[in-house]
């Protein structure tokens, strides 16, 4: 007999409200604003939108990992170690700042293109990992599976985890996440188990989506651009769309990770595990040292 799955509660919802970043970009921030910061592993999501002209020209990271899955549209990106690179729409990008990178993110060249419109999750690095080398991993459209489910109403692409028996192809940043992308056509009702005691959210992208219910409890309805923050208890969370075939689609990402047990002083794109820690990622970027050597005298070309 299969034991029915414990469904995870819902701990929060949260509107992802607008705000500028970068020069000129646009991004509906979720998790890193004052409503909610202790999500461990997650530092911030961002459901950013670029136009031609504006992006996020030269900055630094140090001590997290950057995940970008691009929506619509492309971003170019380029590092003060020569790296270059092209994301473009259902691709992604899983950059390891570890000690220290600085680069620039920016709208592929387009002029007449429209927005250009992802995420970005920032995943904090365990003590150990915080000083590793930087490293950049490219997870292409083509490569994601996708899995069919509840009769072909719902389609799954498995970035990172597994879902319904398909496993996604590779293990790509150092803290285990889990990323589905979750379609959901009128009628589908999907429950989709996650691994216990992680951290999870889910990120209603496009529609209507109807979390939790059966029992005898009444589902709870999350509109567009709203985090759906679980509980850490239970194996599995539920998600439906609404029957109604005028609905239209409901898209959203399921994310999790396993909670880091560290300390997490951020100061912008800094984080570490103490203030002297973040002190010390100031001084070596104000003085090009301990992993910003390159930084001195560069410039990119794409964020000018
Ligand atoms: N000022 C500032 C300081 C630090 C940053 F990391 C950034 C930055 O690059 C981004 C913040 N949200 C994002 N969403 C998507 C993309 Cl592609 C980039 C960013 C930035 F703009
Ligand atoms: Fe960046």
């Amino acid at each position: 007999t299969t034991t029915k799955m414990a469904q995870r509660a819902i701990r929060k919802v949260l509107l992802a409200a607008e705000q500028s970043e970068g020069a000129g970009a646009r991004v509906r921030r979720s998790i890193g604003t004052p409503s909610l910061r202790n999500l461990s592993p997650f530092l911030m999501l961002d459901h950013f939108s670029v136009r031609p002209g504006a992006g996020f020209p030269d900055h630094p990271h140090r001590g997290q990992e950057t995940i970008t899955y691009l929506l619509e549209g492309a971003v170019d990106h380029e590092d003060f170690a020569g790296n270059r690179g092209t994301i473009r729409a259902g691709d992604l990008q899983f950059m390891t700042a570890g000690r220290g990178i600085v680069h620039a993110e920016m709208p592929a060249q387009n002029p007449d293109g429209g927005a250009n419109v992802g995420l970005q999750l920032w995943v904090d690095l365990p003590r150990e990992l915080k000083a590793c080398e930087p490293r950049y991993r490219d997870l292409r459209a083509a490569e994601i599976p996708r899995v069919d489910v509840d009769d072909g109403r719902a389609t799954v692409r498995v970035i990172s985890g597994q879902s319904h028996g398909v496993d996604s192809v590779k293990d790509l940043a150092y803290t285990p996440v889990w990323i589905l992308d979750v379609e959901l056509r009128p009628g589908a009702r999907v429950t989709q188990p996650l691994p216990s005691g992680w951290n999870a959210f889910a990120y209603v992208l496009e529609g209507d989506a109807y979390f939790g219910g059966g029992e005898g409890d009444a589902r709870t309805k999350v509109a567009q651009y709203h985090n759906v923050v679980f509980q850490q208890e239970g194996d599995a969370v539920h998600v439906e769309a609404a029957d109604d075939a005028a609905a239209g689609n409901t898209r959203l990402v399921i994310v999790a990770g396993t909670p880091l047990d560290q300390e997490v002083v951020q100061y912008g794109p800094f984080v570490l595990n103490s203030k002297e820690g973040v002190y010390q990622a100031l001084m070596d970027y104000q003085s090009y040292s301990n992993g910003f050597e390159r930084a001195k005298d560069w410039q990119s070309e794409i964020g000018k």
